[in-house]
């Protein structure tokens, strides 16, 4: 089943720039290791915004809510999720 996620970040002001980085290592990691997996087929930067356009090719709505809240940054992320279907035009 695939997925495009929109997700926005936007940090409390309380949090030091060293928590920043740290969230934002973690974050690194943890979605590197979901695109090595094939379950994040892709991300991409929207342009001029602290957000991003991601595919995910997953089994189930179940596994996809338990990959996005696995992020370390889900507590500050609001995350829009569209379900995609083939397109009667698709040559693919
Ligand atoms: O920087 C972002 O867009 C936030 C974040 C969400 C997934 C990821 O790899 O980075």
């Amino acid at each position: 089943m695939l997925f495009m996620t929109r997700m926005d970040v936007t940090f409390p002001p309380h949090l030091t720039p060293e928590q920043v980085a740290d969230f934002q290592a973690r974050e690194k990691e943890y979605s590197g290791s979901l695109q090595r997996s094939g379950k994040m087929a892709g991300i991409w930067r929207i342009v001029g915004e602290y957000a991003n356009h991601s595919l995910f090719d997953v089994d189930s709505n179940d596994e996809l809510h338990e990959i996005l809240s696995g992020f370390p940054m889900y507590p500050y992320m609001k995350i829009k999720v569209t379900p995609l279907a083939k397109h009667p035009n698709s040559i693919r």
